[in-house]
């Protein structure tokens, strides 16, 4: 961030102060919308009578804040800008706001007023009257910060804590706390708080989200995320190294746009799944895969299951789905001798899905999940007991660009691919994931809260779809059922122009979007995976209605 509002100032000749400006144009906004949710009539109108505190800091974070609060104050608010420090001490844009902010509330008009704590004492005065306001923004600290908080900092950070813990023991509205850039306490490069850190309603990130801005845990304190552009380039921010990249919306829609059903297209060109999963014991991971599949939209799927399960699968699937019986042990499970089965069939598809329902338990089976990925001439989704049948990862066995592998782990079946080392890698999400997918040249999925997705070329995404309702039996089956229908039309229309990671984003993020869905028409508790494969028309039809209906 550094670096890009560096880059703004001196290639495209724009000051740092007219971006702290639109920094607080844009969070002002937000704040408003924050204040009237649910009034009427104008916004600007509704400000008056309302009581806005602005707790700010010394650095820039702290001159956002100003500036938002002068912003707030012209539109009829009362309000009360405090910097949690000495005026004298600030520099550059921060000390031009606050100067400001001081001379005008200096002037005739009582509502604004700034006041400096620089002892504790003062500070206490001010903390009794925040209880009584609508808003409070958390000006303190921004990406400035990189030690916890001490000192009479802390006492702030601890009192916005405080405040916003007895809101909602008591169920009341206000004060409501809406953070500039993140969170205060919040380190912006970690996903781990460093220390006691706000808990925010609302938080407006300026330019790009930071990564204390999307993975959880230090994501949970953010509230609702808004991104604000401020005028930095975009092609800045495109130009910029990071690796870690936030799936939108839009990402998903230009995916469905790209692989639009065409006039003329027919069931081949839409793409061909095999799925191979399910046992004797576990016959309904299989369907759901299966299933999921066919409703995303790939042309065919066809299931290849253990021949004493095959019926009982049967029973579960669409009728649209094909079967094929494979060859089995004596306890139901894909037996060795499956293998040229299932690669003679394979040979017709456009690629494999494996692992829901196999049980891995048996050795003949693990031999056979090896042996199909070994010898695979098109791509495969692996997940579930397909994972349980290579761990820990055999270091020999990886991806390549003809035949791409996309391991689908949620986090214990990541550790235990990665094998004894797995607890400590994977307190860093991001870089187990990414570090795995580079060094087996192979694409990762780790499910949970904030799934993400890391490609063999080191590059990250986080998906910010979903919810807690998807912890339920089968939605991992599903999720695995949408990426390998997704993928099958990626292929099946590109071919060798195709991009399989952007078909493995559409996915996760649609599959998580659909999860949204069915909570909001079931609620997180009671729905169930098959709710969400049936919200994926809607999830779809949100997204890009002008490519799903007919012309
Ligand atoms: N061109 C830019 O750089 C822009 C920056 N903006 C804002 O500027 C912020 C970054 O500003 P700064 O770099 O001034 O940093 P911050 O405003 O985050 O504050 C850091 C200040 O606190 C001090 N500090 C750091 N850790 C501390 C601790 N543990 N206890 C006490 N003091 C501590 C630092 O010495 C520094 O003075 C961004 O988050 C954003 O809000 C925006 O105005 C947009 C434009
Ligand atoms: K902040």
């Amino acid at each position: 961030m550094r670096a890009i509002d560096r880059a703004t100032s001196e290639q495209y000749a724009t000051p740092s102060l007219l971006l702290m400006e639109a920094a607080a144009t844009n969070a002002a906004r937000e704040a408003v919308t924050l204040l009237t949710e649910g009034s009427l009539g104008s916004h600007e109108a509704n400000l008056h009578g309302k009581r806005i505190a602005i707790i700010c800091g010394r650095g820039n974070n702290g001159g956002d804040g100003a500036a938002v609060g002068r912003a707030l104050w012209r539109q009829g608010a009362r309000v009360e800008i405090i910097l949690c420090g000495r005026l004298a001490d600030a520099k550059g844009d921060a000390q031009i706001n606050f100067e400001i902010a001081r001379r005008l509330a200096a002037g005739p008009d009582r509502s604004l007023s700034f006041i400096e704590c620089d002892t504790l004492s003062t500070w206490n005065e001010v903390a009794a009257r925040l209880a009584d306001c609508d808003l409070i923004i958390d000006a303190l600290f921004g990406t400035g910060l990189t030690r916890p908080v001490e000192g009479a900092h802390r006492a702030v950070v601890e009192r916005l804590v405080q405040l916003r813990e007895a809101r909602d023991r008591s169920g009341v509205s206000t004060p409501r706390i809406l953070s500039l850039d993140l969170p205060s306490g919040l380190d912006a490069d970690r996903a781990q708080p460093i220390g006691p850190a706000v808990r925010a309603d609302v938080t407006v990130t300026f330019t790009a989200p930071k990564p204390a801005n999307v993975l959880p845990p230090a994501s949970r304190l953010n509230g609702r995320l808004v991104i604000a552009h401020i005028g930095s380039p975009g092609e800045l921010i495109e130009a910029s190294p990071s690796r870690l990249f936030l799936l939108e919306a839009s990402d998903a829609r230009a995916w469905l746009r790209r692989t639009r059903y065409a006039p003329g297209s027919y069931k081949n060109s839409h793409g061909h799944v095999l799925v191979v999963a399910g046992s004797r014991r576990f016959t309904g991971a299989a369907a759901l895969t299966a299933n999921a599949a066919m409703r995303s939209g790939a042309g065919l799927v066809t299931i290849a299951a253990p021949r004493s399960a095959i019926e009982a699968v049967a029973a579960r699937l669409m009728p649209e789905v094909i079967t094929a019986p494979i060859a089995e042990t004596a306890h139901g499970t894909a037996s060795v001798e499956a293998v040229e089965e299932v690669l003679t069939l394979a040979e017709r598809m456009t690629l494999i899905a494996i692992g829901p329902g196999l049980d891995a338990s048996d050795e003949a089976t693990r031999r056979f999940v090896r042996e199909v990925i070994v010898r695979r001439r098109v791509p495969v989704v692996i997940d579930a007991d397909g994972l349980n049948a290579l761990a820990p990862w055999p270091s020999d066995l990886r991806g390549s660009d003809v035949a791409p592998l996309i391991l689908t782990p949620h986090p214990g079946e990541m550790r235990r691919l990665i094998g004894t080392a797995g607890d400590e890698m994977l307190q860093d999400r991001v870089e187990a994931a990414r570090d795995f997918a580079t060094k087996h040249e192979l694409h990762v999925v780790l499910k949970g809260e904030r799934a993400l997705i890391a490609s063999a070329d080191g590059r990250v995404f986080v998906n910010p779809t979903g919810n807690a309702g998807l912890g339920t039996a089968g939605s991992g089956d599903t999720l695995t059922g949408i990426i390998a229908g997704f993928l099958a039309q990626e292929l099946a229309a590109r071919a060798q122009n195709s991009d399989p990671i952007a078909a493995v984003n559409a996915a996760v993020y649609i599959g998580g979007l659909a999860g949204d869905l069915a909570a909001r028409a079931r609620g997180m508790r009671t729905m169930t995976a098959s709710d969400v494969r049936e919200h994926l028309s809607e999830a779809v039809l949100q997204l890009d209605a002008e490519g799903e209906l007919p012309s």
